[in-house]
């Protein structure tokens, strides 16, 4: 059984369809990025999936057992969106306090967590900034070294180099078996750490794809600064350009083909100057990929 099954998974809030439909198996020992524009569905279907929401229709099971089963609980890590911590408790008596509820935490695996993501438990968590709160709810979900960890939007306000660190956490967690639900807005991110990602638009789920293959997809935008002797056509003529502008020194495509051959049938015709390239957003990659099936 996967640690995520869910089948026919439907929330409506009133009368207005949150999440319709979902079918999603996430496989034990892989990073799933969940991945979506803000109001997808994406929390939605994480409080599903802890039981703090009902379902309107469909089933979902957890590491084997109903959202709504607590003794499944301490086998979880999960970090909200909206992480609410006890104001005036410190970061240290807060992981003390979670440590004891789930049991079995050893103290040096606390103290390695916070070392790496240097988070600071001397101050009341009231008193932090978001991005050092939200470190302290990493260190409680990854510190029991739980089979599955739901993280909702986790690299809020994380600065460059712990974000780093953290993925290297759920990597390594991975590896070891462990399995991580990681749900994001932003391909760069998941694409940086999950093995598959799952692409949610308006509460459907509209590809599951390897993260290798999304990426081999990727359109980009380039703009390229060369000399005079280039004409569109010689362009188009590469596969996988599209959008093509020939102003005078500039160049300009969305291109997801081959960068050898399109540099190679740049240089051909004229002096390359310079390359600018800018990956497609995530909306661009919903346009370009999957119009169709909206
Ligand atoms: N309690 C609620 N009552 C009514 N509508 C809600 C409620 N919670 C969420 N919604 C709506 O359901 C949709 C999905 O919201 P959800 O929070 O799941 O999106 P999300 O993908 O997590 O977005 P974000 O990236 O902004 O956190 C949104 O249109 C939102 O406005």
């Amino acid at each position: 059984m996967n640690p995520i099954e869910t089948r026919g998974l439907t929330k409506h809030y009133g009368r207005f369809p949150a999440l319709k439909d979902l079918d999603l198996d996430v496989r034990p020992g892989e990073v799933f990025g969940f991945l979506g524009p803000n109001g997808a569905g994406k929390s939605t279907t994480i409080r599903l999936l802890l039981g703090e929401l009902r379902s309107t229709a469909g089933t979902a099971t957890v590491l084997g057992a109903s959202p709504r089963d607590v003794a499944h609980r301490r086998r979880l890590g999960y970090v909200p969106a909206d992480l609410a911590l006890w104001p005036t408790m410190t970061g240290r008596q807060t992981l003390a306090f979670f440590a004891k509820l789930r049991g079995g935490v050893e103290q040096r695996r606390i103290d390695a967590l916070t070392e790496r993501l240097d988070a600071d438990l001397d101050k009341r968590v009231g008193e932090l900034s978001s991005g050092n709160r939200q470190k302290i709810g990493l260190v409680a979900a990854f510190m029991h070294s739980p089979e599955l960890l739901i993280l909702d939007e986790p690299n809020a306000g994380l600065d460059p180099l712990v974000q780093h660190e953290f993925w290297a956490m759920m990597r390594e967690a991975a590896d070891e078996g462990r399995t991580v639900f990681l749900s994001s807005h932003t391909l760069s991110e998941v694409e940086r750490v999950a093995d598959r990602v799952g692409i949610i638009r308006r509460g459907e789920l509209i590809a599951v794809e390897e993260v290798a293959a999304l990426r081999r997809r990727r359109m980009r935008h380039i703009e390229l600064d060369v000399d005079a002797g280039l004409v569109a056509a010689d362009v188009e003529a590469v596969a996988g350009a599209r959008d093509v502008v020939v102003l005078d020194d500039r160049v300009e495509l969305n291109f997801d083909g081959d960068m050898a051959a399109l540099l190679a049938a740049v240089s051909a015709r004229t002096t390359l100057r310079d390359i600018h390239t800018t990956e497609a957003d995530l909306e661009d990659i919903f346009l370009t990929y999957y119009q169709d099936q909206s």
